[in-house]
């Protein structure tokens, strides 16, 4: 998918939430441990339910390997349901993934090619040579962590090398790799007061903004500090909504979390005109 195409979803849906696929066996409505593949038939249901809602998905590699074969058997029938059925959706395989050149290839081949997703997240802290090869495969998007969400952010992140912080060299050096047009950028919502720094350095590009919901990240704020005039903006909330219930109802009650979230997203959409 082209960033063109996934802005105009943007508008035509008038929303930019992204709703994680972290599906756990210990989570979901214990009924479903009855079917063939409990961890499937919860995310077709989450997926029927909210498709209108959201632009994007990104089910966490974690949660399926956790589970072996059968993990990655229901991962590929995830990605599957979704391109077959809603192939306007953008897709986020959350695997935060980077090696040597060579290795690297091999991962974008895996998550790009196989399995066909629109995007992966990527660490980028083997540098260069472990991004670029991510950054070749036309209208596929590289999602680089540079300010993440959580406590350790602030253990190398935001320190300072030669006088800038790590997360900012991460987002100024990544502009020169060689199909820099493909990366995106993490962002931790609950980090939204560095989102004014952070546009400075990368005005334009699309940020991945994991954090509202469970993790007390505040919408308000990301889209203050962090929204373009093409939205810019992808927000992620896993467990705020697949895990709304875990009765019969599951999912017309992520379906109504999601709902919470675009009211309030196509409220600050409507800000910018
Ligand atoms: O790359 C990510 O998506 C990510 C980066 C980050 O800084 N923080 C973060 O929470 N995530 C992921 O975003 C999701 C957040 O889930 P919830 O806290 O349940 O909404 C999980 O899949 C995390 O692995």
């Amino acid at each position: 998918m082209t960033t063109q195409e996934l802005v105009d979803q943007i508008h035509k849906k008038k929303s930019f939430l992204c709703i994680g696929l972290d599906t756990d066996l210990e989570k979901i409505p214990q009924f479903l441990l009855e079917e063939e593949d409990p961890i499937y038939s919860f995310n077709k249901a989450i997926i029927d339910a909210t498709h209108d809602l959201c632009v994007a998905y990104k089910p966490n590699i974690a949660f399926y390997e956790a589970y072996g074969v059968q993990g990655w058997s229901s991962l590929r029938k995830t990605i599957e349901y979704l391109n077959t059925n809603y192939p306007n959706i953008f897709t986020i395989a959350d695997a935060k993934r980077g090696d040597i050149g060579n290795t690297s290839t091999r991962y974008a081949k895996a998550f790009f090619e196989d399995l066909n997703f629109d995007s992966i997240t990527i660490a980028p802290y083997m540098g260069r040579d472990s991004v670029e090869p991510f950054l070749q495969f036309k209208d596929k998007h590289t999602i680089l962590l540079a300010l993440t969400s959580n406590e350790g952010a602030f253990d190398f992140q935001t320190k300072k090398i030669d006088g800038h912080e790590l997360y900012k060299e991460v987002l100024s050096v990544s502009t020169t790799y060689k199909g820099s047009e493909n990366l995106m950028y993490v962002v931790g919502a609950t980090k939204a007061e560095y989102l004014k720094e952070i546009r400075e350095i990368v005005p334009n590009s699309f940020l991945l903004v994991p954090g509202v919901g469970a993790q007390g990240g505040s919408l308000k704020d990301v889209c203050n500090y962090g929204m373009t005039k093409d939205i810019g903006l992808l927000i992620n909330s896993s467990r705020g909504i697949i895990y709304a219930s875990n009765q019969h109802d599951y999912a017309e009650a992520a379906k109504l979390k999601a709902r919470e979230l675009q009211i309030a997203m196509e409220k600050e959409m409507s800000r910018l005109n």
